[in-house]
């Protein structure tokens, strides 16, 4: 699980709470207070998550596309601030077990949709995410060459 707090900020049109990038995880659950900033990319536009404080926010995360073979897209998203009020947002973060293989099921893999990602393991990503290369919109293909150049044991 994540806190997220983001203080107001005097010029907010010249930075981000959170830069875009995908989620690692299989699944994100989130939950913002009043001020909803988090916005997504749909077609090369930004929107705004529409606020409900009775809602969770839940995103899909690159485990879940890598397992779904690419069915199941993982979202880019980013968290914008304002100049007045403070903004927290709590995250918390699904993902598989540490020796779980993460491999889509045969079912889903066939020669129109052929496999995207090699196999991997949550823990192989994790180390990657935290010391090779942050989350950012390019990850997932970097941890994809990064796992096949390097032979990682999934
Ligand atoms: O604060 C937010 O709404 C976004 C946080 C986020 O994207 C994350 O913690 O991965
Ligand atoms: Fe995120």
């Amino acid at each position: 699980m994540r806190l997220n707090y983001y203080p107001p900020c005097q010029k907010p049109e010249l930075t981000l709470g959170t830069e875009p990038h995908y989620d690692p995880t299989s699944l994100t659950v989130l939950h913002q207070n009043s001020i909803s900033r988090l916005q997504v990319l749909v077609d090369n536009e930004w929107y705004s998550i529409r606020q409900n404080f009775n809602a969770f926010v839940v995103n899909i995360g690159n485990t879940f596309m890598a397992l779904s073979s690419g069915r199941y897209k993982s979202c880019l998203h980013r968290a914008v601030i304002n100049n007045k009020t403070p903004r927290k947002s709590l995250a918390f973060f699904l993902f598989p077990d540490n020796d779980k293989e993460v491999s889509p099921p045969t079912e889903l893999v066939y020669y129109k949709n052929p496999r995207l990602y090699p196999d991997f393991t949550w823990p192989a990503l994790l180390e990657f995410t935290q010391k090779h290369h942050r989350a950012d919109t390019n990850t997932f293909q970097a941890f994809s060459m990064w796992i096949q150049d390097n032979n990682v044991e999934a």
